[in-house]
């Protein structure tokens, strides 16, 4: 898989405060980004300098082998973008935007489909409920088969099925080989179609990693039931086992070089008699509300 996006040690002041310090990642083709962070972490602003709205920055963008310079838009021909509110016109139909926008009659109908927009698109704008401009921001974001689609708070209003909507179109697409930027607070959504995450705090990235490998590393965990809970969990933790009690049950953590296959004999020839035993997997958007909230107090501290 080729990089479609590198980013490196890009920074940027507004007046004295530093929002980005150093921010380095790169993106590979195809791929759905989760960027995500804190309220005022800077992740639109790296949006914005990838898209090369800022009149400065230091540091490096490179879009498809291309240096981005501070105020060169020339990246709008291969990137879509919804950042911050959809640019409407009030007084337009949604159909109107598209015939204003769209470069590419043919893929216009397909996007409506998809969002199911077909009930509005004949209705001027400003007659639109926040969901429904949301949706239309999306769309022309999404026409012009662009190479990079970058999409700022995407969720924000839509409805359920609008959500799933979203999350079939961003799939599809990127299985065909567009690339996805899309950051959002609602990582219960994000965590369903990301495969890779940034979590970005004060300026700075914490973590740019594989939604797999994540939860790889989240999964060594295991939850026991025993005749003799307390007993267990003594001999656990004098035999070097990360273990406690938690709701009635034991919680071990095994280490990179604990496994398993090691634990069961273990308890078995230490007179532990089990009665249930299962691996605990966290869900994606659990880990990383744990590791935003790792980051948050790293800062503080
Ligand atoms: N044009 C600007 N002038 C001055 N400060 C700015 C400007 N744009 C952003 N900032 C500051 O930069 C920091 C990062 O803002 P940014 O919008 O990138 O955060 P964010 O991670 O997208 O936050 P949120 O999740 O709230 O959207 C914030 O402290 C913000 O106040």
């Amino acid at each position: 898989m080729t990089q479609i996006l590198k980013v490196h040690n890009l920074s940027k002041k507004f007046g004295n405060k530093q929002v980005l310090d150093h921010v380095s990642f790169t993106i590979l083709r195809g791929k759905v980004v989760g960027l995500v962070g804190p309220n005022g972490a800077g992740k639109s602003t790296i949006m914005k300098a990838i898209l090369g709205l800022y009149p400065s920055f230091s540091g490096q963008v490179v879009f498809d082998g291309r240096s981005v310079k501070a105020h060169d838009q020339s990246v709008f021909r291969k990137v879509g973008f919804l950042i911050e509110k959809p640019a409407i016109y009030p007084f337009l139909t949604g159909l109107q935007h598209f015939q204003l926008y769209s470069s590419n009659k043919a893929d216009i109908q397909e996007v409506i489909d998809e969002l199911h927009m077909n009930h509005y698109i004949n209705r001027k704008a400003t007659h639109y409920s926040l969901g429904m401009k949301q949706k239309l921001g999306i769309a022309l974001a999404i026409i012009n088969q662009p190479e990079l689609v970058i999409l700022d708070e995407p969720m924000n209003g839509l409805d359920p099925q609008s959500n799933r909507d979203l999350r079939h179109l961003i799939m599809k697409r990127a299985k065909k080989g567009t690339t996805f930027i899309v950051s959002s607070h609602i990582l219960s959504e994000l965590a369903k179609i990301v495969d890779d995450v940034i979590l970005i705090n004060d300026g700075k990235v914490v973590l740019a990693t594989a939604i797999s490998e994540l939860r790889q590393a989240d999964n060594h965990d295991y939850i026991l039931q025993t005749r003799n809970n307390i007993e267990a969990k003594e001999i656990l933790v004098n035999n070097g086992y990360q273990a406690e009690i938690r709701n009635g049950q034991i919680s071990v953590t095994l280490s990179a070089s604990q496994g398993i296959v090691e634990l069961l004999p273990f308890l078995i020839n230490h007179g532990i008699a089990i009665t249930n035993i299962y691996h605990c997997q966290t869900d994606i958007e659990s880990i990383l509300v744990k590791m935003l909230d790792e980051s948050k107090s790293e800062v503080r501290a």
